[in-house]
């Protein structure tokens, strides 16, 4: 049970991204960080042999210093008897979102914040689908966007390869009536605890934290999603770094994107409305999303963001199919697949794509078990 008085976050999911988050808010901010492992068997092996501490080493700075912390509280189902969960990042892979949070379910309410912090799309339709289908007792529900690179070095240590940032915002109670006002965004500035704390100045300065409407942290959501449409699986299929992809991926990345742009369009057209809807109209903010969100300027920024910025970084898709775990495919180039047959549109890159990155990690899954016919 968590007895302190500050701020409290549960963190569900404590792995490269989870780790991130939690060492910056415990070196920048007062707050309690409480991870929520799957079992209990995971959490004794964290507080006996891990001693409750968690260290991110960040590679882009200087001398690439390692920041440790030594948690105060940590749970798992088994030991779990705290009040309600006020605070909830979820930074489990996107698959793995509703079945982390089953065991956790009787202790969210509508006083619960709950942010998402994942790459891909669907999430939040997946949840109000399947898991939060009472809206009386639902939670406020927010989506991060991060750009951050991380990957797993040892125990409880991550290395955090590329400096990005990350964006936050309220998710709408009506997909179909997404757009905010600057009014709506500032409103949780002042009152909710969570956006508060994710927006506290010296962390948001270290984490590079933004708050905004839902129709700006969309565009960048999508940008988002363009980078991990095209990093994600080439990096998984080919088996490289993502920088090894800076020079060559021109063509590939050109294919995916202009694809998953002709569906994104109609899936999200209130967005891509969004400049002729409200252009001068007070209290909402410029987006541009024409400008954007359209190919060439995106194969660029997926080279930049992808390619240079974290170009030390092993995807987390690439390391998933390396450690023969399953991958969020369904949720990037697969999530493509199910808007194209809803709205009756072509997407064979992106079929193929989701098709190559399954048969990457079954060809490793069977090397693993039957041996590798290549060295014989
Ligand atoms: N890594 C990166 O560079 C980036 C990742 N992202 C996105 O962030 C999200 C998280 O990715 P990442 O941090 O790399 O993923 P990791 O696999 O490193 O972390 C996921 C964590 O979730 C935990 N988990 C899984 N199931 C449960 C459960 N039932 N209960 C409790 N914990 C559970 C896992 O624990 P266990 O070890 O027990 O399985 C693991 O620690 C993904 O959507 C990813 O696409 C976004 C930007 C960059
Ligand atoms: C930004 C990028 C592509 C970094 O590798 C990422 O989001 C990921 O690996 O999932």
């Amino acid at each position: 049970m968590t007895t302190s008085t500050k701020p409290v976050i549960h963190i569900l999911g404590l792995g490269a991204m989870g780790a991130l988050l939690a060492v910056d808010l415990l070196r920048f901010t007062n707050v309690t960080v409480v991870p929520l492992f799957r079992s209990q068997d995971r959490l004794l092996r964290f507080q006996n042999e891990f001693n409750s501490t968690i260290a991110v080493r960040k590679l882009f700075e200087n001398d690439q210093p390692l920041h440790s912390c030594k948690l105060e509280c940590s749970e798992s189902p088994e030991t779990f008897a705290g009040g309600m969960i006020k605070n909830l990042i979820i930074t489990t892979k996107t698959y793995q979102t509703a079945e982390a949070l089953k065991p956790y379910l009787r202790f969210i309410d509508h006083n619960t914040n709950l942010i998402l912090v994942q790459n891909g799309l669907g999430v939040p339709e997946m949840l109000k689908e399947k898991v939060f289908t009472d809206p009386e007792t639902d939670p406020q529900l927010f989506q991060g966007v991060i750009s951050h690179g991380a990957f797993h070095d040892q125990g409880f240590t991550f290395n955090h390869a590329g400096l990005g940032d990350l964006k936050i915002a309220r998710l709408p109670h009506d997909p179909n009536d997404p757009i905010q006002s600057e009014e709506d965004a500032s409103r949780d500035r002042k009152q909710n605890e969570l956006v508060q704390l994710l927006t506290e100045v010296t962390f948001a300065a270290s984490f590079q934290t933004t708050q905004m409407t839902y129709q700006e942290l969309l565009m960048g959501q999508l940008y988002k999603f363009l980078v991990n449409a095209c990093i994600n699986p080439v990096t998984s299929i080919v088996d490289c770094i993502n920088g090894e992809l800076a020079d060559d991926s021109t063509e590939i990345f050109t294919l995916i994107i202009d694809e998953c742009l002709q569906v994104l369009k109609v899936a999200y057209k209130p967005l891509f409305e969004y400049e002729t809807n409200y252009h001068n109209t007070k209290g909402y903010p410029i987006v541009p999303v024409l400008s954007v969100l359209n190919t060439e300027n995106m194969v660029k920024e997926v080279i930049r963001l992808g390619c240079i910025v974290n170009r030390h970084n092993s995807s987390s898709m690439r390391q998933d199919t390396l450690y023969l775990r399953d991958t969020e495919i369904d949720y990037i180039n697969g999530y493509i697949v199910k808007l194209a047959n809803k709205y009756k549109l072509n997407a064979k890159i992106n079929e193929t794509v989701q098709s190559l990155v399954k048969l990457r990690l079954a060809l490793n899954k069977k090397r693993k078990l039957q041996g590798d016919m290549r060295s014989n």
